[in-house]
């Protein structure tokens, strides 16, 4: 690969390098934020992952998952997916020439995912509920042979996204950052990064370990309420809800790994309201110059009020994860703005709507 892609660190993934399918994924920047850190009085960091080449961190868990599944001699491979899973899954697969069937919750993907789902050739399936009951059926296609399943319940994908935690260290000179906060859904991502930073520490490359902080929509949080109550696994989200669709999960997969890496980390859970996911969505947008898809945006609200209520000491290193492009969700982007003002092509009608007159 040119860049420096996340297979700077091949030899902590367990596949054959020889093989490896990839559209250089990872590398993904890490954008210091002092607007932002210096009025929350920490020193802030945004790991941008929709810099990826599908927009989201998915890439890393897929480049890994399909270059395992050529070493395998699969023909097909599926998903279900809130969208981000199947517009990677879609592209990785058309890149490998793999046949790709993905399943996804009626009318509850954001637009830009599905079209680049279809747009890559999967055969995109629109199931009648939600995310989880998706998942189920695929898992048991899947367990009857028919496809080779690429949902996070994939230990190769959690190999691939390992490497996000990988690049912090790498990123603030081999150091571990006091905390890394991320949006969490079916909780891959959270046990991914978790299993990087604690392989790097085993390692000897680190001699601290971040606290893994897990941000949930108030309305799709059943790994905030297992922490809360001390509990070490979840009680399943019948109908969960929220405008951060990529994140609407009522029944995590990796639920287990993500409370241990929560506990073990000596970090936190918190949940943020719909309103206060598109609040911080348009902040880091405005202040910041970083567009992301609501989801995401739950890791900079989470912030947000975990260090006003005090939960977040003041001067703590703090990584952000934010997850996916703005341009995957475009619909709930336009409509957190104004309407543009329609003018005349000449300098006056330009004049005047510039000064507001
Ligand atoms: C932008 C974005 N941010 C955060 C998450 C949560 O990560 P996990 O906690 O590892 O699930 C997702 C997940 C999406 C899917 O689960 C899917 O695409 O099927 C996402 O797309």
């Amino acid at each position: 690969c040119r860049k420096s892609t996340m297979w700077k660190y091949k030899e902590f993934m367990p596949v054959d390098p020889a093989g490896i399918v990839s559209l250089e994924e990872g590398g993904t920047p890490f954008c210091k934020c002092d607007k932002l850190g210096n009025e929350l009085g920490i020193e802030l960091y945004v790991k941008v992952e929709g810099s990826n080449p599908t927009g989201s961190f998915k890439d890393r868990g897929m480049s890994v998952g399909i270059t395992k599944a050529m070493e395998l001699g699969v023909d097909t491979v599926g998903c279900a997916s809130t969208g981000n899973t199947s517009a990677s899954l879609a592209a990785y697969a058309a890149r490998a020439g793999l046949k790709c069937v993905v399943l996804l919750p009626s009318g509850k993907v954001a637009l830009g995912k599905l079209a680049q789902a279809m747009f890559h050739g999967a055969q995109v399936l629109s199931v009648r509920g939600n995310f989880d009951q998706a998942l189920e059926a695929i898992t048991s296609l899947a367990l009857e042979g028919h496809l080779y399943l690429l949902n996070s319940i994939n230990p190769y994908r959690l190999e691939g996204q390992k490497s996000i935690g990988f690049e912090i260290v790498d990123d603030l000179s081999w150091k571990s950052p006091d905390r890394i906060i991320l949006p969490v859904g079916n909780a891959g991502n959270i046990s991914a990064i978790w299993k990087g930073v604690t392989e790097f520490h085993r390692a000897g490359f680190i001699d601290d370990l971040p606290r893994m902080t897990g941000i949930q929509a108030e309305g799709a949080a059943p790994i905030a309420h297992a922490i809360w109550e001390g509990l070490n696994d979840i009680e399943p989200v019948e109908n969960p809800e929220t405008v951060a669709t990529a994140i609407r999960i009522g029944a995590p997969v990796s639920s287990k790994k993500a409370i241990r890496a929560i506990t073990e980390s000596d970090g936190l859970a918190e949940t943020v309201s719909d309103e206060e996911i598109l609040s911080a969505q348009k902040l880091l947008a405005r202040t910041e110059g970083i567009g992301v898809e609501p989801a995401s945006a739950a890791s900079i609200a989470g912030l947000i009020k975990l260090v006003n209520s005090g939960k977040i000491d003041k001067g703590e290193q703090v990584v952000c994860v934010v997850t996916g492009h703005v341009l995957k969700d475009p619909n709930v982007a336009i409509n957190a703005c104004e309407e543009p003002i329609e003018i005349d092509p000449n300098i006056d009608s330009l004049l005047k709507a510039i000064k507001g007159d």
